[in-house]
C-alpha cells in the first residue's frame, strides 16, 4: 500500500525540500493543489482528509487552520510552524531527546518539528542537565549563525534580489531577546528558563552553527571539557544521525577557522565540545533546512509510517 501525503505550503522553501524527499520514496504518493489554489480553504481541506499524512509548511496562523480542517481520525500531521511545539497534546518531533521520544513519536499523530536553532540547543545541552552536570536554573546563553534560507521565501527574496552592502555583512536579529524558538529550548532543554539567545543570519543560503559558551564552577560536578565530550559521546552512541566529533579543538578548525557549511545537503547535526579548564564551548552544527526543517520532517515521517527511521536520508 502507498501512503497518500499531502504537503500543506508545497512551493514555500521547507515543502519544496520535503517534495525532493518525498520523490525519491516509492512507498508514498505525493497529492498536489492546484498552485493557484494554494490558499484556498475548501480546496486544502479536502487534500488534507484525503491524505494518510499532512506536513505542514506554513505560517503559524494558517497551520492552526489547517488543523482545525482534520475531519477524521486517520489523516496524520507534521507541522514545521511553531504553533504547536509547546502544546502538550502534540508530540515533540525530535527523537533523540530522550529514549522514549521515538517511542512517542511512533504512536502519535500530531507531531510538531523543532525549530532549528532550538534543535541546536537542546540536544547539546539537554544530556548535561538530564545527567545532573549542569543545574536547571543554570543562566544558559547561546548563539547562532546561520544561512538566510531559515527565514523562508522573504528573506531569499531579500538576499538574492537585493545588491545592498548591507547584506554582505552578518546580521544581528531577535535582539528584543524574544526569539520565537524560546519557549520551547526552555521546555525541552530540562532548565528552568529559557536561554539568553542572539541568533545572526549570514550572506550565505544554508547551513548552521549554535554555540554555547559554560562555565564549569557554576556547575554541579566538576568536570573537564573532555570529559563533557565523552558524557555526550555516551549519550547518543545509538543515534545515527546525532555524530559527537572527538575532542580535538584543532582538528576542526581550516586555516584557523570553522566550517559551518560542513554538514549541508545530510541529516546529520555534529556535536563538538572545546574548552579550558575554566571555560567550556558547546557547538552544534547542522543544515537548517536538513535536521533543522525538511530533514528532520521526514525523519519524523519515517517513524510515524512504520519505515527505516533514515530512509532516503543521509
Ligand atoms: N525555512 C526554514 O529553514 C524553516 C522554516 N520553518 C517553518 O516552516 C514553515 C514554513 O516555512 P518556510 O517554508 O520557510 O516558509 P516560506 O515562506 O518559504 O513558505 C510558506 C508557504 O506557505 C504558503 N502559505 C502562506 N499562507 C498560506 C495559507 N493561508 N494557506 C496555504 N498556503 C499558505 C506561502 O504561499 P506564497 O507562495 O504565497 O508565499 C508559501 O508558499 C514556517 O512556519 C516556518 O517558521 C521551520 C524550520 C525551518
Ligand atoms: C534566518 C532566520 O530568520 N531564521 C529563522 C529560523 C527558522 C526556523 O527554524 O524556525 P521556525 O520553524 O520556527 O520558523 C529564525 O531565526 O526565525
Amino acid at each position: 500500500m502507498r501512503y497518500q501525503i499531502f504537503v500543506d505550503g508545497q512551493d514555500g522553501t521547507t515543502g519544496l525540500k520535503i517534495h525532493d524527499y518525498l520523490s525519491k520514496n516509492s512507498n508514498v504518493e505525493v497529492i498536489k493543489i492546484d498552485s493557484e489554489s494554494r490558499k484556498d480553504r475548501d480546496a486544502r481541506s479536502s487534500l488534507i482528509n484525503e491524505a494518510d499524512l499532512v506536513f505542514l509548511c506554513l505560517p503559524d496562523s494558517a497551520s492552526k487552520e489547517a488543523v482545525s480542517m482534520v475531519r477524521n481520525k486517520r489523516t496524520k500531521i507534521i507541522d514545521a510552524s511553531t504553533a504547536f511545539r509547546t502544546n502538550l497534546e502534540w508530540t515533540y518531533g525530535l527523537p533523540e531527546l530522550h529514549k522514549h521520544q521515538r517511542n512517542s513519536i511512533q504512536n502519535s499523530t500530531r507531531v510538531s518539528v523543532p525549530g532549528c536553532h532550538a534543535t541546536g540547543f537542546i540536544l547539546a545541552i539537554r544530556p548535561l542537565v538530564a545527567e545532573g552536570i549542569i543545574p536547571k536554573d543554570y543562566p544558559a546563553t547561546c548563539y547562532s549563525i546561520t544561512g538566510y534560507s531559515g527565514g523562508g521565501k522573504k528573506l531569499i527574496s531579500a538576499y538574492s534580489d537585493s545588491k545592498s552592502d548591507q547584506l554582505f555583512a552578518p546580521r544581528h536579529y531577535a535582539l528584543s531577546l524574544n526569539h520565537k524558538h524560546l519557549p520551547e529550548m526552555q521546555l525541552h532543554s530540562g532548565l528552568n528558563s529559557a536561554p539568553l539567545f542572539t541568533p545572526i543570519v549570514g550572506s550565505y543560503y544554508q547551513g548552521l552553527a549554535l554555540s554555547i559558551p559554560l562555565f564549569p564552577k557554576m556547575f554541579l560536578k566538576q568536570i573537564t571539557a573532555k570529559e563533557v565530550q565523552a558524557v555526550l559521546a555516551a549519550y547518543y552512541k545509538d543515534e545515527r544521525f546525532i555524530r559527537v566529533m572527538p575532542y580535538e579543538s584543532d582538528a576542526y578548525l581550516e586555516d584557523g577557522f570553522f566550517n559551518v557549511l560542513e554538514c549541508n545537503h545530510t541529516n546529520y547535526l555534529d556535536l563538538f565540545v572545546f574548552g579550558n579548564k575554566d571555560e567550556i564551548l558547546l557547538l552544534s552544527r547542522f543544515d537548517n533546512l536538513g535536521k533543522g526543517a525538511s530533514g528532520a520532517a521526514i525523519q519524523n515521517m519515517n517513524m510515524m509510517l512504520g519505515f527505516d527511521e533514515d530512509l532516503g536520508l543521509k
